[in-house]
């Protein structure tokens, strides 16, 4: 649920919607996605479960560096339209896309998004999905979560994109996600 009982967000700066993608749709993304040269994701040397691709920008964890990369392609299009609108972008403010696949067992651990970036927009594919928050206290963390639907849409700015790191669990089924970003201030920086 992407709101609470009072109807509040979750956390400031998390909107959320479903129904983005249609289910006709949602198997032709699946397919896409699976086709588009997915490499297992790469830190420090290591390779992590989950299978990525990125369009438009990367920024490659195993040298820590940002740079460009392929052009987004034409089908990821439409969709990132229906995002930007979502989140109340323009189209072309999404100059990233991060594709990527979970098998059985893989996840992503707690992080933030890289500073590069600004705007945060992620679709489900195939499976939902729990996104996890957490936030540093003196003697813990405040946690918040939100379901993901299947063909859903969540949007991360302000608060819950800066103040919060996100993860979510390993999981036993395959499931597929299509993230845009816009550039920060920073990214936009290294860009020119
Ligand atoms: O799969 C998702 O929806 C989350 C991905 C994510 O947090 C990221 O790539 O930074
Ligand atoms: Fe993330």
């Amino acid at each position: 649920m992407g709101v609470d009982l009072f109807g509040a967000p979750v956390l400031p700066g998390l909107a959320y919607g479903e129904g983005i993608v249609g289910v006709a749709e949602q198997a032709d993304l699946i397919a896409a996605i699976d086709a588009a040269g997915l490499a297992p994701f790469r830190f420090q040397g290591w390779l992590g479960k989950r299978l990525t691709a990125s369009f438009g920008w990367s920024y490659d964890f195993d040298r820590g560096r940002f740079g460009a990369a392929d052009p987004l392609p034409s089908w990821l299009l439409p969709l990132r339209a229906r995002a930007a609108a979502f989140a109340g972008l323009a189209p072309d403010d999404l100059v990233q896309a991060l594709l990527i696949r979970y098998d059985p067992g893989a996840g992503i651990g707690w992080h933030r998004d890289r500073p590069q970036f600004e705007h945060v927009v992620g679709i489900s594919l195939g499976e939902g999905a729990t996104l996890r928050f957490r936030r540093r206290r003196p003697g813990g963390f405040d946690r918040a979560s939100i379901d993901l639907a299947p063909r859903s849409v969540y949007h991360l700015s302000g608060e819950a994109r800066h103040g919060w790191e996100h993860g979510i669990a390993e999981m036993a089924v395959t499931r597929w996600s299509i993230t845009f970003r816009s550039l920060s201030e920073a990214g936009r920086r290294v860009a020119g």
